[in-house]
């Protein structure tokens, strides 16, 4: 394996060379574009995976992941979750006010997990994973910056399935315009440094007609 960082004004190239087996050849180089927000950083790659690669994960995580309706409380009553969730690692951690109990790693979720790393760099120990089956599934504004995540977490997001967007918003900034942009089939979007202590993200609802999408937010989680 090699891995190749080089920084540039706004993109930073990695490139790394990995064996896999042949029915699912990862191609070689990633580019991960900088996205020019302050007081963040954040990459995008909106083909890390082949959209052949992206169909077959999508359908092996459709298939095989416990997907839960879990419910939260807004205003004291109990409301299903506007998506399906499911938690896999090797830690528990509190997310949206909910104890999630990890369930033990998958094969093919191992596999996406030893490839976000080796883009990013970085070592994770848990993923969340969201399926939302239809345009009127969504996450509302939040960031990622519970204690467990530690000061400056860094959080790899790669989405299969239909396309959607994802907007991000400064938390006390008035001056800075949100930042949108459409998560796509086989795309991986790292969020690290002190993006979360200034930065709300969410997915909207949107009334298009879309395809079921899957979101894996793979995370390191200390305890
Ligand atoms: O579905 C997405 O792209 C966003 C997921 C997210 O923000 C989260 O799981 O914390
Ligand atoms: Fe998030």
């Amino acid at each position: 394996m090699s891995v190749k960082l080089v920084e540039g004004q706004f993109s930073i190239l990695i490139r790394h060379q990995t064996k896999f087996d042949k029915s699912l050849m990862k191609e070689k180089g990633t580019t991960l574009h900088r996205l020019q927000l302050p007081d963040a950083e954040v990459y995008y790659s909106p083909h890390f995976y082949s959209s052949r690669e992206s169909d077959l994960y999508l359908q092996e995580l459709l298939e095989q992941v416990d997907w839960q309706q879990q419910s939260i409380k807004l205003f004291g009553k109990l409301q299903p979750m506007p998506r399906l969730t499911a938690w896999y690692g090797d830690k528990g951690y509190t997310y949206s006010g909910l104890d999630n109990k990890p369930q033990p790693w998958l094969p093919v979720l191992q596999k996406l997990r030893e490839q976000v790393q080796e883009a990013s760099g970085q070592k994770y120990n848990s993923v969340l994973l969201n399926l939302y089956r239809n345009g009127q599934d969504s996450m509302g504004w939040h960031s990622d910056d519970e204690p467990e995540l530690g000061q400056e977490p860094s959080i790899a997001s790669l989405s299969l399935g239909g396309e959607r967007r994802f907007s991000f918003k400064h938390r006390t900034r008035k001056d800075v315009a949100p930042v949108r942009i459409t998560l796509s089939h086989g795309s991986l979007l790292l969020m690290q440094g002190p993006t979360q202590h200034h930065w709300l993200h969410h997915i909207p609802k949107t009334a298009k007609d879309v395809q079921p999408r899957i979101n894996l937010t793979f995370r390191h989680v200390n305890g």
